[in-house]
């Protein structure tokens, strides 16, 4: 529920910042800012490309095109060409021209302005300026150009044009197998600089954070060797990868003079992209215990998903390539929310997390299309809703798994911690003897420390059993334990050390203060009944180091032996290993 109100506020705000973003750039109309002159295009869709630009002068001067009146920014897929017509007028046109006379009316003529179609994905953009019903320059833009054939080298498709007549007609057309999303910013030098830093600093903070993210998962992995860590890493990597490609960093950085992988890098990391997704919510979320079926057939899935890049090869249509990963994509999308929300409902601790990044991912590519598709003021904010957020999952991911290491850790410690206690008594066992024995000894020794052991063992334990049953001697035994660990100091060490028997290692303890303690818990057990019914005796061996003892072992022996004694000498009795003892195994 809290995910899902995560999830409305999210697409809400980012709806809003879109609104609000376009509103104040409408209201401004200010030189500090790039302007969106998609409202004042006329448009014209033709139906194949045989038409010049001269013949859409034709049509734009008996008046049959159509008003851009929306600022509709997205046309579709769509094999036709898309034309445009932008008029220019120094004096007439745009506040834009206006507030430069303002600022600096000197240059007013002569200023050049920069065009640029905010879309790193088309293909052919080709861009005609008119003088007086004159063709006075063609420019080609977009994909099928490498970049030192542009005329500028910038990431984005863009052109200075000078304007010096009262009016200019820039006719626009446009190609493309891709997606038809044609955001047309207007703006002098200085501001489209400050546009192009703006968009460096985004842009250098979205990549430095998921890269900082990518190395954290990846060395996670190194450390812990768990796949999700790894799997996760490459879902991270190929979004990266894939936002690197369509906002045409790639092209610009590292083909820019191929067209080939500009054209087909771009389909290939969607692919990569939405099939880590797909592999990531399988085995991320414990879809094992929860969606047995789906893990199962998990192979199929990704089976049928490695079958349409086999067809979208063999097709070898970009378009068809684009539009049907899209359509996977969009569907991948609410499955993996459906998986979350299951996976949540079954109680995954890791599905409080994945529900809302995958809300916010979900949300923040929800904001850019509804934006690209119109249904929303465009604005630049709301077309980078997806990588907004897609920085929300990723990090929201993060710190699931970094939660999910905690849990790792926490289990480990405890399963090292039962490793080393006896289940029914809470004392430790033999197992952890050495741990815990061994380096205590071994500084004694060094400084002549004297310590002892106590060995205990509940009499005639057989017969409660057969008595009050297993049940009752278990109570028994928990309840001698928890006696012993009440007569003992803090400093001694209390271990089950077999069915009925205790062993307590008590360093820094003479061995006559030993036999006093011993003495003092037989009597203890002796006169405190341990429930109404049942009276319980035990026999204690004591034994204590003589100077020159070498090995804990045979200290333990020692108090076996006395052990053995104070039960022949008829039980509930303590013995300590001394003289006579020794004289008896000579
Ligand atoms: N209820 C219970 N019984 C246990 C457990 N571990 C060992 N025993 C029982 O403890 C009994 C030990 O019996 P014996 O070794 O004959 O010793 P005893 O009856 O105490 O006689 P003495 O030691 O000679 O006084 C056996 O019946 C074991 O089954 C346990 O965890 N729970």
């Amino acid at each position: 529920m809290k995910a899902l109100l995560l999830f409305i506020g999210f697409v809400i705000v980012n709806c809003l910042w879109g609104g609000l973003s376009h509103a104040y750039a409408k209201s401004t109309a200010s030189l500090d800012k790039m302007q969106l002159v998609n409202d004042k295009l006329w448009m014209y869709y033709e139906e194949g490309s045989q038409l010049t630009a001269e013949d859409i002068l034709t049509k734009y001067q008996q008046n049959t095109l159509i008003k851009n009146t929306n600022g509709r920014v997205s046309y579709g897929f769509t094999g036709n060409t898309v034309w445009g017509v932008l008029a220019v007028e120094l004096d007439t046109y745009g506040v834009l021209v206006t507030r430069i006379a303002n600022n600096s009316p000197i240059n007013v003529p002569f200023l050049p302005l920069k065009i640029e179609i905010d879309n790193a994905w088309l293909d052919d953009i080709d861009l005609y300026f008119f003088e007086n019903g004159q063709r006075k320059r063609h420019v080609k833009l977009g994909d099928n150009q490498v970049h030192s054939a542009r005329f500028e080298d910038a990431r984005m498709p863009s052109v200075f044009y000078r304007f010096t007549q009262p009016e200019t007609l820039v006719v626009f057309r446009f190609s493309s197998e891709d997606p038809m999303t044609i955001p047309i910013y207007v703006g002098p030098p200085v501001v489209a600089k400050n546009k192009t830093t703006e968009n460096a600093y985004f842009y250098g903070a979205l990549y430095g954070a998921l890269v900082i993210l990518l190395v954290y998962n990846l060395v996670l992995y190194s450390y812990l060797k768990e796949r999700r860590y790894l799997l996760y890493s490459l879902y991270l990597l190929s979004f990266l990868l894939f936002n690197f490609t369509y906002t045409g960093h790639g092209f610009w950085w590292l083909w820019s003079e191929s067209i080939f992988l500009q054209q087909w890098l771009l389909p290939a990391l969607m692919f990569l992209y939405l099939f880590s997704a797909v592999r990531f919510t399988i085995e991320f979320l414990n879809t094992q215990l929860y969606l047995p079926t789906l893990y199962r057939c998990r192979k199929y899935i990704y089976g049928a998903l490695g079958a349409l890049a086999v067809i979208i090869v063999l097709i070898g249509s970009r378009s068809f390539a684009v539009m049907s990963q899209l359509a996977v994509l969009t569907t991948i999308a609410i499955w993996m929310l459906l998986i979350g929300i299951f996976a949540y409902r079954n109680g995954d601790t890791l599905a409080k997390f994945f529900l809302p990044a995958i809300l916010c991912g979900t949300g923040g590519a929800m904001v850019s299309s509804l934006a690209t598709w119109g249904l929303i003021p465009y604005s630049k904010w709301a077309f980078r809703g997806i990588e907004i957020g897609m920085v929300l999952e990723m990090s929201l991911l993060s710190i699931s798994l970094a939660f999910n290491y905690k849990q790792v850790q926490q289990a480990r410690r405890n399963a090292e911690r039962d490793a080393r206690l006896d289940p029914l008594t809470s004392l430790y066992n033999r197992r952890a003897f050495e741990d815990l024995v061994y380096p205590i000894w071994e500084m004694g020794k060094r400084s002549n420390k004297f310590m002892s052991v106590m060995l205990i063992d509940i009499d005639w334990f057989k017969g409660i059993n057969d008595k009050y049953g297993h049940d009752m001697g278990d109570k028994v035994l928990k309840k001698v334990a928890e006696e012993i660990k009440g007569q003992v100091r803090g400093s001694d060490i209390t271990f089950r050390w077999g069915g009925e028997e205790f062993l307590v290692f008590l360093p820094n303890t003479r061995v006559h203060y030993a036999k006093q303690i011993a003495e003092n818990l037989r009597v203890h057990l002796f006169t405190h009944d341990i429930n109404k019914f049942i009276r319980v005796t035990v026999s204690i061996g004591v034994a204590g180091t003589s100077p020159g003892e070498e090995d804990i072992n045979v200290l333990i022996k020692q108090s076996d032996q006395a052990l053995y004694l104070a039960k022949a000498k008829g039980r509930n009795k303590k013995w300590c290993f001394g003289r006579k003892i020794q004289n008896k195994r000579k």
